[in-house]
């Protein structure tokens, strides 16, 4: 789909659209893919294809047009004032099993001042450590639900669990929430997280495998497995899976221990340092 940037677009879809902007033929920028975002609920908004001309530097948009979300390539002033008359609802799970309780006062405190900033905010903290959960002073519209679940010696189990204990609390509690995120206890918020990383099915990328070559990717090569993909397939590697309609750059999980490189404008989250031997139940 072709448009310029002079043009507006009137969608009345329930849904959040985008749109993308091919500009050809410049003699500096060839080729250079401009993400322009509609957004809509009866409304007519779009985003300037101007913002996002500073990001020749890295990959915007996926070969099947999913925005990669960088910084410089949205309008947060613009995206918020259109979700926030929408009155939408923000799920976040948590899992702080064991010693990874730790992580969880920096987890939810770093959350207060970058995640989704004046929206409903509702965080849902696993734990089988509930009196051990620390009390977080949390703004208007921000709630949060501690769920307790079992220990386990195993943290392989803590980790994969999860999504089965997410699927669990979707059924029981969450039907009328608009958005729901899984997240790393272990890590912090530096900076904004909010309605840009909004859609209906999000994926961030790997921090540790942004730059490789798909051939170095981690993937499943077991043919009998139903994740698996054989050589020369794929794309992105995700941390979860699944090809996503809008993509997490690795602004938004970085890890600590990694320097920070320059198409890194700014970093969102990020995994703290830890030590697995003093933490996990098994290494
Ligand atoms: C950001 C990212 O890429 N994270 C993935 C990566 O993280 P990590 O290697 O950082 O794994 P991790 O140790 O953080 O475990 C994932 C999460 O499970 C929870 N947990 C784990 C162990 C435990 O004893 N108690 C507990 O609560 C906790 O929320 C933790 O953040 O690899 C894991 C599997 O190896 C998972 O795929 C993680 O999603
Ligand atoms: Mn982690």
């Amino acid at each position: 789909m072709r448009v310029t940037a002079s043009t507006w677009w009137l969608l009345t879809s329930e849904y959040i659209h985008h749109l993308y902007h091919h500009r050809a033929n410049n003699a500096n920028r060839a080729n250079k893919l401009f993400v322009i975002r509609v957004v809509t609920r009866d409304l007519l908004v779009f985003q300037s294809a101007v913002q996002t001309a500073d990001r020749s530097d890295v990959v915007s948009v996926t070969p099947w047009l999913a925005p990669v979300v960088w910084e410089g390539t949205f309008n947060p002033v613009l995206l918020d004032s259109i979700y926030e008359p929408q009155n939408i609802s923000v799920a976040v799970t948590v899992f702080a099993v064991g010693k990874y309780i730790m992580f969880l006062k920096n987890f939810l405190e770093t959350a207060e001042q970058h995640f989704f900033i004046g929206f409903n905010v509702h965080v849902y903290v696993f734990t089988d450590r509930t009196k051990d959960v620390p009390q977080v002073k949390m703004a208007a519209g921000r709630q949060l639900t501690v769920r307790s679940v079992p220990s386990s010696k195993r943290w392989q189990e803590i980790s994969a669990r999860r999504m089965e204990l997410i699927q669990l609390l979707i059924e029981e509690e969450l039907h009328h929430t608009d958005y729901i995120f899984c997240l790393d206890v272990d890590s912090k918020f530096h900076g904004r997280w909010g309605s840009e990383s909004l859609g209906g099915l999000v994926a961030v990328i790997h921090p540790g495998y942004y730059k490789d070559d798909r051939s170095r990717f981690p993937y499943e090569r077991r043919p009998e497995s139903r994740a698996y993909l054989a050589p020369g397939e794929g794309d992105f590697y995700y941390c979860g899976g699944g090809s996503p309609e809008q993509v997490l750059s690795p602004e938004y999980l970085w890890q600590d221990f990694k320097s920070r490189e320059p198409e890194i404008h700014i970093i969102r989250f990020s995994g703290v340092v830890k030590n697995y031997a003093d933490i996990r139940p098994n290494v």
